[in-house]
């Protein structure tokens, strides 16, 4: 018997992110895109989401159907509606919306004690991997300064990148601080030295750069270089929709992508 396909909101759905999910859904039998979201006022309100079909581009939650799972590559304003959806609804989140401000990142703390939840900065496999080798890079090397430099499209409208961020946590972490302790996110005019044990952050915008990092860990007379360069946004959305298949039927809390990679279903 084949298992009924997942029904699927994605939020975000006219954006860079949504259209590379919708180009990978239209030929994936697991899954039923049931609604697609885009801003209130956004131009494509209404349009068709795939030529010759019936659903329609909306902004509204009110008109979702029963869902199995929503992904959310929007904005903060997005996420905070899908967020209210999912916990009226009890419905599993995937969000990779990056650029939360506290008080949002502090709702969705609380949303998993209710939903199933998985957020990640990254959804490719290899800034998981390079996640994990900075982490013990980080911890291998405690006195080697880190810089962490990030390159991105010229329509990217937060930075640092929530990956740099996250890198720069595991990091962090690795050496038993955090990101609020040490981060310098900017640097200009008379700065002094560099502060020990700091991580620092740089950050490059144009083009189409699709996203890349590098952590610098800078030593007396050497330095390691760990990057990742993504070169097509379909590695974050099939990581997204790895993600949805995983959760679905999981109980509420803080999923990691780490663990659909080490139990993918
Ligand atoms: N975690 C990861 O692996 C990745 C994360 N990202 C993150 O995903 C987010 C989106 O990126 P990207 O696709 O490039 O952005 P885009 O600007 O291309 O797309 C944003 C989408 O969100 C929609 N949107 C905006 N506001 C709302 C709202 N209030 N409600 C519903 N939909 C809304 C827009 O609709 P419209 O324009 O039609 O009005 C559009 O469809 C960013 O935060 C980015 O950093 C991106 C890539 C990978
Ligand atoms: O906005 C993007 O494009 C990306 N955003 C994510 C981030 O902020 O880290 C992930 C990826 O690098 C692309």
């Amino acid at each position: 018997m084949t298992a009924a396909p997942i029904r699927l909101a994605i939020n975000g759905a006219s954006g860079r992110m949504g259209q590379a999910l919708l180009s990978l859904l239209r030929r994936d039998a697991r899954f039923e895109l049931a609604h697609a979201l885009v801003s209130p006022g956004s131009v494509h309100d209404g349009e068709p989401v795939w030529l010759g079909q019936a659903l329609r581009h909306a902004h509204d939650w009110s008109q979702a159907p029963a869902l199995d799972a929503v992904i959310d590559f929007s904005g903060p304003a997005g996420l905070a509606a899908a967020l209210d959806h999912c916990l009226a609804h009890g419905v599993p989140l995937v969000t990779g919306t990056t650029g939360l401000d506290a008080a949002l990142q502090s709702r969705l703390e609380t949303a998993g004690a209710s939903i199933a939840l998985l957020r990640a900065a990254n959804f490719s496999l290899g800034v998981a991997l390079l996640t994990r080798l900075l982490r013990e890079a980080a911890a291998a090397l405690p006195d080697w300064d880190l810089e962490i430099v990030e390159a991105h499209h010229g329509r990217k409208q937060d930075a640092p990148s929530g990956t740099a961020l996250a890198l720069g946590q595991a990091a962090a972490t690795a050496r038993g601080t955090t990101l609020d302790a040490t981060a310098v996110c900017s640097r200009e005019g008379r700065t002094g030295e560099r502060a020990p044990g700091s991580i620092g952050f740089a950050v490059v915008r144009g083009g189409d750069i699709v996203g890349e990092h590098q952590a610098l860990l800078i030593g007396p007379g050497e330095r390691l270089e760990l990057g990742h360069r993504a070169t097509d946004r379909a590695i974050f959305a099939r990581g997204a929709l790895q993600a949805a298949l995983w959760l679905v039927g999981r109980a509420p809390g803080h999923w990691q992508l780490e663990d659909v990679i080490a139990s993918p279903r």
